[in-house]
């Protein structure tokens, strides 16, 4: 397919005023998010249920928490990989920052972590994380709720949505001060259900096709970039993709981008949905447990990824 900046993703505009489950609405947007799934494993959708001070809030606040010195971040701990603080080391991209908030659409979730970084509380970061988390993670459900509909197995959609909990990653990549690009993270697939990634006006979003190429992703400020990730793709055995990105910086201008990622619950078996193996599409992976799953990935992928705790 064409040369650089010649396809660009799929935009799906999710700003109905009403999108209920069965309405002609619904039923479009369904088809779209459906293919855009199954042929990029990732959409960028147009979402305007948040107002533009609560964007700004959201953008003030990531400043704010990744600004803090580093001993400080450095108390956002977890025993689990990824749901921490994760600083720049040698194996990773020195531009590269975040930390990790679990279940950020319960507020106390959010007051905990807050009152990690601030001991004293911080009701206002506190409430502008989970004011912005709420309708993000409606939307991810939303699409969620889509993709099991439009392969007709929706008598799992309980079983889908129970199955997993919501980690928010808010990150920081230095700007490079440089015209060339230079990697902000690695090239790699969330090995995850669902990500929704919101940014501050900075770009530097790159998605790999399915032909191997990298298209940058262009967000507006009210759009939101859906990715699937590699156990979603496992669950629906192989109808989804499950695409490589990476983060690309140049310029002069600190990117802030906010993650959410829907993680299968610990214990949980992800297993290939009977009624989508056939013998047009024989299994493709075996069960699998999430946790350890992710530790084989980490095990493997060893010093070289730079996305590693
Ligand atoms: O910051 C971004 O835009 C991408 C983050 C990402 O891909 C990840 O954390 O898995
Ligand atoms: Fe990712």
């Amino acid at each position: 397919m064409g040369s650089e900046g010649s396809i660009s993703l799929p935009v799906i505009d999710f700003s109905f005023s009403e999108l209920r489950p069965g309405s002609p609405p619904w039923d479009l947007v369904k088809s779209q998010v459906g293919k855009a799934a199954a042929e990029y494993g990732c959409f960028q959708a147009l979402f305007n249920k948040i107002p533009q001070d609560l964007r700004n809030a959201m953008n003030g606040a990531m400043e704010e928490m990744l600004q803090l010195p580093l001993e400080t971040k450095r108390r956002n701990v977890s025993e689990k990989p990824y749901h921490g603080y994760l600083g720049p080391t040698s194996a990773r991209s020195s531009l590269f920052e975040s930390l990790g908030i679990v279940e950020p659409s319960i507020y106390d979730m959010v007051e905990n972590f807050t009152n990690v970084l601030w001991p004293e509380g911080n009701i206002k970061i506190s409430k502008t994380v989970h004011l912005f988390s709420e309708p993000v993670l409606e939307l991810g459900q939303m699409v969620r709720r889509m993709i099991v509909e439009s392969l007709g197995v929706e008598k799992y959609l309980d079983e889908h949505i129970n199955s997993t909990y919501n980690l928010l990653r808010v990150a920081k990549y230095e700007a490079p001060q440089t015209t060339e690009k230079k990697t902000g993270l690695m090239a790699h697939t969330d090995k995850n259900i669902t990500s929704i990634l919101y940014q501050n006006e900075v770009d530097g979003l790159e998605i790999q096709t399915k032909d191997g190429e990298w298209i940058p992703v262009k967000l507006s400020p009210d759009s939101f970039l859906m990715i699937i990730g590699e156990s979603f793709n496992a669950w629906t055995n192989g109808r989804l993709y499950s695409p490589y990105h990476r983060v690309m910086l140049s310029g002069s201008k600190t990117r802030y981008s906010a993650a959410f990622f829907s993680v299968p619950k610990e214990g949980y078996i992800i297993k290939a949905l009977e009624e989508l193996v056939d013998e047009d599409h024989p299994l493709l992976y075996k069960p699998f447990d999430y946790s350890d799953y992710l530790i084989a990935v980490l095990q493997m992928m060893g010093r070289s990824n730079p996305y590693l705790l």
